[in-house]
């Protein structure tokens, strides 16, 4: 049987990926094949979704169209090493953060590569992803790069250099906007509420707020203006925000991910 989609690494965002693409059907489980050192995490996959599994990278990286790489980045060169001489030479996806281009090229040396930087909500089809593509990359492997990430949210093409900033805000984002909905629900047990409501008010603020924006185009600032009323709740809460530094922890939190990237491709 032959494998189009290969993945190496098959944890969190592979299978956040690989669950979409198999629910838009884009391909077929058994297009895919990932391969996976825990025993325990492919009977997962494989029992879950569908597809083949293997512990051998060399396996997955034989596919005929694309090979996406999703383990960590302190995992790429064992993994390279392991791959000498294997001679199909699909497409290469890293999602790997900070790794760059130039060291992913001249590990898959004759293959085209492009660094990708997706995020979690790709699981539900809301995903934000940055594509760089590398100096062999054609016209078609942009394409099917583009397909397979319209799949799972909206794609942005930005230069490789933009990439790490990419993984400070989008690809680390998820987890610092989680902790605001986590936070709200507190906020609103110290202030009374049952957990479950406070749970369920939090997440649909966020999320209505999130929609809101986007559909009507308001500048955050114009939506914040108009919540906050003279001399009323808002502005006593926004009063509080500004005295504990939150614009500034939130800034600082990107940049700190910004260049926890950038060292990550370093080493
Ligand atoms: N989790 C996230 O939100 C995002 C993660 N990324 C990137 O995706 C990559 C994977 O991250 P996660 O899925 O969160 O990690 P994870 O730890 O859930 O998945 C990595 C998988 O690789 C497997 N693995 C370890 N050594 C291996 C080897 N030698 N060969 C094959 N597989 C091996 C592990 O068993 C594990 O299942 C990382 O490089 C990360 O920078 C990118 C965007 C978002
Ligand atoms: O925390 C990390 O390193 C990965 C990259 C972006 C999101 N998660």
């Amino acid at each position: 049987m032959s494998t189009r989609f290969g993945i190496i690494g098959g944890g969190v965002m592979a299978e956040a990926i690989l669950s979409r693409l198999l629910d838009r059907k884009l391909y077929l489980p058994e297009d895919i094949l990932i391969s996976e050192p825990q025993a325990q995490r492919r009977e997962f996959l494989a029992s879950t979704y569908g597809v083949r599994v293997s512990e051998d990278n060399r396996q997955a990286a034989s596919a005929s169209e694309v090979l996406l790489l999703a383990i960590k980045p302190q995992a790429l060169d064992t993994v390279l090493t392991g791959l000498l001489g294997v001679m199909e030479k699909p497409l290469v996806l890293s999602i790997l953060a900070g790794v760059p281009l130039s060291r992913l090229e001249s590990g898959f040396p004759d293959r085209a590569v492009i660094r990708v930087m997706p995020n979690t909500p790709a699981t539900v089809g809301e995903g934000m992803t940055a594509i760089a593509p590398g100096r062999r990359v054609e016209p078609q492997h942009l394409d099917l790069a583009r397909d397979i990430f319209t799949a799972v949210g909206e794609v942005e093409e930005v230069p490789e250099s933009l990439m790490d900033a990419v993984t400070g805000l989008s690809g680390s984002g998820p987890a610092f906007v989680a902790i605001l909905i986590e936070a709200l629900a507190d906020g609103g047990v110290a202030a009374g509420l049952p957990r479950p409501v406070a749970a369920r008010l939090a997440l649909q603020t966020v999320l209505g707020t999130a929609v809101f924006l986007k559909e009507s185009q308001l500048h955050p600032a114009q939506l914040k203006d108009r919540v906050t009323s003279p001399g009323g709740t808002t502005i006593a809460g926004v009063t509080r925000l500004e005295k504990g530094g939150y614009r500034s922890a939130i800034i600082e939190a990107v940049v700190a991910a910004y260049q926890r990237s950038r060292e990550l491709g370093r080493s």
